[in-house]
């Protein structure tokens, strides 16, 4: 787990063994203490350099480590050793140097990086913080405000920046154990007294008070709640006004509560989660590691509007040459002007140079002919994607992959629309496309296992998160959002306003509450949809009551809104209203409240009190217990997809996991209940009824989230 040798006659080289990205397991530790125990009692050797197999120094902790009874050494006292020991001990850090990793190279006397090395310390994105001396070590090598930045976000720095804030002494280009050996044989033997971080002093910071505190409230703005960035902040503040080893004393005092908390279990959880979900398997059998990707050369996309104007930029920015093609060439040229100006401002913020020439422009179908996938991203209107689907049937040679950019639009139909349907798949973005990381890979029955592996390594390739989906209203995540947001309309109904239940999500940890999301993407899309389903508009069957559509419950609050011409943000006037139409700054409108309590006098509903706790279960549980359905359809393989879906697709606080892990911190049994309870209230909204599958979970003594495939691979076989 550590192996021992020495090298030019006096460097002992220990090198961390732990494939993939040498953890730090009780294993690991194990063999470094041992290892350098032996460097530092051979007499021959004068200087240590340590440094990972494989082309990376360290990945930190071993997470998988969290949560059970800790064995084998402890970091801390491992990393005091060196820091302690006599002979110059140098860290060679190729690759990565996280968390642990960091920590164990602060611990050293000197580091040299590669230049394509990144270091950080992201324990605050698995509800920790740097606890192996990492909140008093850096603060005290590179200053308070650098150490809080690093520190609080957990962002990774390259090598440069790394040397710049004087976290590493050295960046090479070549190799870098090699250019470490050197520089240990270079410094053997030279005083180490000024080398040791613990004994720094903190750098001096004029107010640190008012720094922290500065900084405390930014953190608690963007945190929605998570409780690691503010223990964090404090044990910075530590380093910044104690001593060292009272330091030591309050960082291990707040990781102490961190360590067992149901946020950390959630953000490592998550963490899992999204690994997990690259390692997709489909019912056909076709899985991740049996199927092979083809090879992109040339993609095209297919309608420039929004989404496919930021589907252009990310593949663009991935490096890949695009096709682009519109209709009319006045709508083809404003496109462009707009994609280069996206592709201009994020080449600026990221210091390159932007990838403009990877994109051509046509107002011509016939020039796919060449390309190996095509994006369509044309209107949401199944006549006309059909359309365009059979167009580029005829146009494209043998073998190109079809996608559709949809957010709920049957695949399937689309498919059996090209001469080969196994080569068609759902690709469904999350605007802005180029920004937002979520990707749903949607496959039918008929998609072959090329089609699924490719798009899914289009999407990594495009640095999206991918979930491979099974095809359904909705896929996973507007399945579920639909049902979350019908509760929301259903609460201001029986007497909740939208600001009431907007802090509740909020409070929750949501970025955003349902309406103002309403009022962002637009209440007019979904209004087109209902329209097109026939429950809003003229089309809806006469004689038919206005709070039901087939046999159900039916709110018709945003239809009403939007024949009022309430289409939110972009009128200036939603479920809030705004200070002109396209403001941003949602405010209470007395507009609506009055219209809320004119809509509950015609149709005889009493307005009762709502509480948080209602809110927060009618919405969630009722799209958790979707959630489940969907578990049992088959349409997600595991809670995990649909916990990253949510987590990356739709604002889910990641310190709460995932909607379906949260239910497991909740209790399944509470949920049950609850759901019983409310369906008992409103037996028109059948989808408050608790699915098979909850209820098969609580019978078998509620097992913990990762046990669930199991049951549902039980219940999948009984049917
Ligand atoms: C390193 C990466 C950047 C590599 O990325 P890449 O894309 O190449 O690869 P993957 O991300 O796909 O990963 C490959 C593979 O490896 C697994 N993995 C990655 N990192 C780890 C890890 N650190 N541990 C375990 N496993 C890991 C990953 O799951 C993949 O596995 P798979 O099966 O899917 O192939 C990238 O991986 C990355 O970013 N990794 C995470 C880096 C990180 O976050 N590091 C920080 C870890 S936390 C830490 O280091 C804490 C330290 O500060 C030490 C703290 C001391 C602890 C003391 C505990 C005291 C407790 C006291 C409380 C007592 C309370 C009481 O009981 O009273």
């Amino acid at each position: 787990m550590a192996q021992y040798s020495r090298i030019s006659g006096s460097v002992g080289l220990i090198t961390l063994s732990n494939p993939p990205v040498n953890a730090l397991s009780a294993a690991v530790r194990q063999g470094i203490v041992d290892t350098v125990e032996k460097a530092l009692g051979d007499p021959q050797v004068k200087s240590v350099v340590i440094c990972g197999q494989d082309g990376i120094f360290c990945g930190g902790a071993d997470i998988k480590e969290f949560g059970k009874n800790m064995s084998g050494p402890p970091l801390i006292p491992m990393i005091h050793t060196i820091e302690c020991a006599t002979k110059p001990m140098v860290a060679a850090i190729e690759g990565s140097a996280l968390g642990g990793g960091l920590e164990l190279a602060l611990g050293c006397h000197y580091r040299i990086a590669h230049s394509k090395a990144r270091l950080g310390l992201p324990e605050v994105t698995l509800g920790l913080l740097p606890a192996a001396g990492g909140s008093q070590r850096l603060p005290r090598l590179i200053g308070v405000p650098a150490a809080l930045d690093l520190i609080t976000t957990g962002r990774h720095v390259t090598a440069a920046e790394a040397l710049q804030l004087g976290i590493v002494d050295q960046v090479t280009d070549h190799a870098t154990v090699d250019a470490a050996v050197k520089f240990a044989l270079s410094v053997a033997g030279k005083p180490l007294d000024t080398r040791r971080i613990s004994t720094y002093p903190c750098p001096h910071v004029s107010d640190v008070d008012a720094l922290c505190e500065n900084v405390m409230q930014k953190v608690r703005k963007s945190a929605h709640g998570a409780i690691a960035p503010i223990a964090c902040v404090q044990a910075v503040r530590a380093a910044a006004t104690l001593p060292y080893t009272q330091g030591m004393e309050r960082e291990k005092e707040l990781m102490a509560t961190l360590y067992t908390s149901g946020q950390a279990r959630a953000l490592q959880y998550s963490f899992f989660a999204q690994r997990a979900v690259s390692k997709w398997r489909i019912p056909s059998g076709a899985r991740w590691d049996t199927s092979t990707p083809r090879p992109l050369h040339k993609v095209a996309v297919i309608g420039l509007g929004t989404m496919g104007r930021g589907i252009t930029v990310a593949l663009a920015q991935a490096g890949l040459p695009v096709i682009t093609v519109e209709t009319h060439e006045k709508q083809l040229m404003e496109a462009k002007r707009a994609v280069s100006d996206m592709l201009n401002r994020g080449a600026k913020r990221r210091g390159v140079a932007p990838p403009l020439d990877k994109i051509s422009y046509s107002c011509n179908l016939q020039d796919l002919a060449d390309v190996d996938l095509v994006i369509e991203a044309v209107f949401e209107d199944m006549t006309l994607k059909k359309k365009v689907f059979r167009q580029l049937s005829a146009v494209c040679k043998p073998g190109t992959l079809l996608c559709t950019n949809t957010s709920g639009l049957d695949v399937d139909q689309l498919a059996s629309q090209s001469r080969n349907p196994e080569l068609v798949v759902g690709m469904h973005f999350f605007a802005p496309a180029h920004v937002m990381k979520l990707l749903e890979v949607v496959y039918g029955p008929q998609s072959s296992p090329q089609a699924v592996a490719t798009a899914m390594q289009l999407g990594k390739k495009m640095g999206k998160v991918s979930v491979a989906v099974g095809n359904c209203r909705g896929f996973v995540g507007n399945r579920m959002l639909k049902l979350y947001t019908e509760q929301a309309s259903f609460l201001l109904e029986e007497g909740a306003t939208p600001d009431l239940v907007d802090q509740a999500i909020e409070e929750f940890g949501f970025p955003m509450g349902v309406f103002k999301v309403s009022d962002l993407s637009g209440l007019d899309v979904g209004w087109r949809i209902r329209k097109e389903e026939k429950l809003a508009g003229l089309s809806v069957a006469s004689g038919q009551s206005t709070r039901i559509r087939e046999g159900r419950r039916y709110s018709p609050l945003a239809d009403l809104l939007c024949e009022q011409g309430r289409f939110g943000q972009k009128t200036g006037r939603g479920w809030y209203q705004y200070d002109k139409p396209g403001g941003r700054v949602a405010r209470s409108d007395p507009w609506l409240h009055h219209f809320l309590e004119e809509y509950r006098a015609q149709h005889g509903l009493v307005a009762r009190h709502i509480d948080h706790q209602e809110v927060l279960e009618r919405c969630l549980y009722a799209m958790i217990n979707e959630g489940f359905r969907i578990l049992e359809d088959g349409i997600a393989a595991g809670p995990e997809d649909i916990d990253v879906i949510y987590v990356f697709g739709y604002g889910w606080p990641r310190h709460r996991g995932g909607p379906m892990f949260y239910s497991g911190m909740v209790g399944l049994e509470k949920v049950l209940e609850r759901l019983e309870h409310y369906y008992q209230a409103h037996p028109d909204v059948p989808h408050l009824q608790p699915c098979r599958l909850l209820r098969r979970l609580v019978a078998r003594g509620s097992p913990p989230v990762h046990k669930w495939r199991e049951v549902i691979k039980n219940l999948h076989s009984q049917l």
